[in-house]
């Protein structure tokens, strides 16, 4: 096991390359069970949820090869293999499986899914989805078993805008008979990226990107290629880490319109961002102020950036409220931003900051993914050196970030925890 170490309290400038996007990935990969021949996905990631995939991909017959970023999953001999446990507790997106088995195998058996720990985290609209398009669904002990003697379109609405709901839904529907409606669809730009891969191995979708998408159902679908989009949660994370510590970084690889909303609050905060292509340019800017966020579904500010802007926002001039409308407990960051010297306070579903300390270096737990960048983008900002440990969640999502962040000139590394303190973690 090992740890984060991080001496901070200096700034970084020079430009980092943003990888492709983790929540397309998690779902790219399951899509592929669909085909019936080779996909080849450009640009993925190097993190773990992709390595447990691949294993997931494998363990049910498919042959994958993946070098580089590029990976081609030949999944003509997979089978509907019950994945009741293992793997498929390791990450969230393993739910995918259960909409690309269902489709292609007309049954299935997956494991309740993992992920971050950020309250609960319901999969009704899912299953709301598959059995509206024929599928019989039960939950036995801890796995979800899916079967349908044919899967036929149906309109469904989502009570709840779900990213997840609305790609698994995709996902059955795609070789389903007849036309799916979802209603009330998120619109996160993820999702028109595996609507991207689908169309191009022959799926027949309009809509994907807008609240109503249409899913004409066919026969075949067939191998291609594809390349990803980049993250834009990687993305957003050094652009706020950027704002925090940077003296001009240059952020490349990133689809500026997907970033507008965190564009905006950073730029209300007083920070000078210049704009291209694919391309940002962040500068720190001296006086930051304090603002308000409110989490929403896409095109509004995304949760999964709700934690790093907290560390921000403990230098800002004043006070700050960050409200987490999508999952109201996901404040776990808080108390080690606590150990930090940081004066935060929760209400509710809110975070109250207090932009007048300066934050210490301390020994600190990632208890999630976008916990662990809030804690490394503090220990950037900190005086002395921060120990983060919960490196298992940091993992999942972010590719390569020690050498990304030494090429800012950043001095973090990665060191082995002795015996004694993998046991106190443990406690
Ligand atoms: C792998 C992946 O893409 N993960 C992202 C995805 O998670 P995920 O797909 O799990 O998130 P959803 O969009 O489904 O969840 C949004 C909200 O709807 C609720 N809900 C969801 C489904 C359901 O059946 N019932 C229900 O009540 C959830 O509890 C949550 O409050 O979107 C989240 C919201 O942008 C992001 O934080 C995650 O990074
Ligand atoms: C919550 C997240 O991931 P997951 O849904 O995979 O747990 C995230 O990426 O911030």
């Amino acid at each position: 096991m090992e740890k984060l170490k991080i001496a901070g309290g200096y700034p970084l400038k020079g430009s980092i390359r943003v990888s492709g996007a983790k929540n397309s990935a998690v779902a790219l990969i399951p899509a592929t069970i669909l085909a019936d021949s080779p996909v080849t996905i450009e640009g993925l990631p190097d993190i773990s949820d992709v390595q447990t995939l691949q294993a997931l991909m494998e363990e049910i017959g498919g042959q994958v090869r993946f070098e580089d970023g590029e990976m081609t999953v030949d999944p003509r001999k997979m089978v509907s293999m019950p994945l009741p446990n293992g793997r498929v507790k390791k990450l969230r997106a393993s739910y995918y499986l259960m909409g690309a088995m269902l489709g292609r195998f007309k049954k299935a058996v997956i494991g309740l899914p993992g992920g971050c720990h950020l309250g609960p985290r319901p999969i009704d609209q899912h299953i709301k989805g598959f059995e509206a398009l024929g599928a019989k669904v039960t939950n036995e002990q801890g796995a979800i078993y899916l079967r349908a003697d044919e899967l036929k379109g149906a309109r469904i609405y989502l009570d709840v805008v779900s990213v997840g709901a609305t790609i698994n839904i995709m996902l059955a529907a795609v070789l389903a008979k007849g036309r799916t409606v979802i209603e009330n669809a998120a619109k996160e730009p993820e999702i028109i990226d595996v609507a991207t891969l689908l169309t191009n191995m022959g799926a027949k979708i309009k809509g994907a990107g807008t609240d109503i998408i249409r899913i004409d159902g066919v026969e075949h679908l067939h191998g291609c290629r594809h390349t990803i989009i980049p993250d834009r949660i990687e993305a957003g994370t050094f652009m706020i880490l950027a704002a925090a510590v940077g003296e001009g970084i240059l952020i490349d690889n990133v689809i500026p319109q997907h970033l507008e909303s965190v564009t905006a609050k950073l730029r209300e905060a007083g920070v000078q961002i210049e704009v291209a292509d694919d391309q940002m340019f962040i500068s720190r800017g001296e006086g930051l102020k304090a603002v308000d966020i409110k989490t929403l579904v896409y095109p509004g500010f995304p949760t999964d950036l709700q934690q790093p802007f907290t560390s921000l926002l403990t230098r800002a001039n004043g006070s700050s409220i960050v409200t987490d409308t999508i999952y109201g407990a996901r404040f776990k960051h808080i108390d080690e931003l606590r150990r930090m010297n940081g004066k935060i306070k929760v209400e509710g579903r809110s975070a109250i900051i207090d932009g007048s300390v300066q934050l210490q270096g301390a020994k600190v737990k990632a208890s999630d993914l976008r916990a662990g960048a809030a804690l490394v983008i503090a220990g950037l900002m900190a005086e002395g050196v921060t120990e983060v440990t919960g490196l298992e969640h940091i993992d999942r999502g972010y590719s390569h970030l020690v050498e990304k962040l030494s090429g800012l000139g950043a001095t973090i590394w990665r060191e082995k925890m002795t015996q004694e303190e993998v046991e106190q973690l443990k406690s």
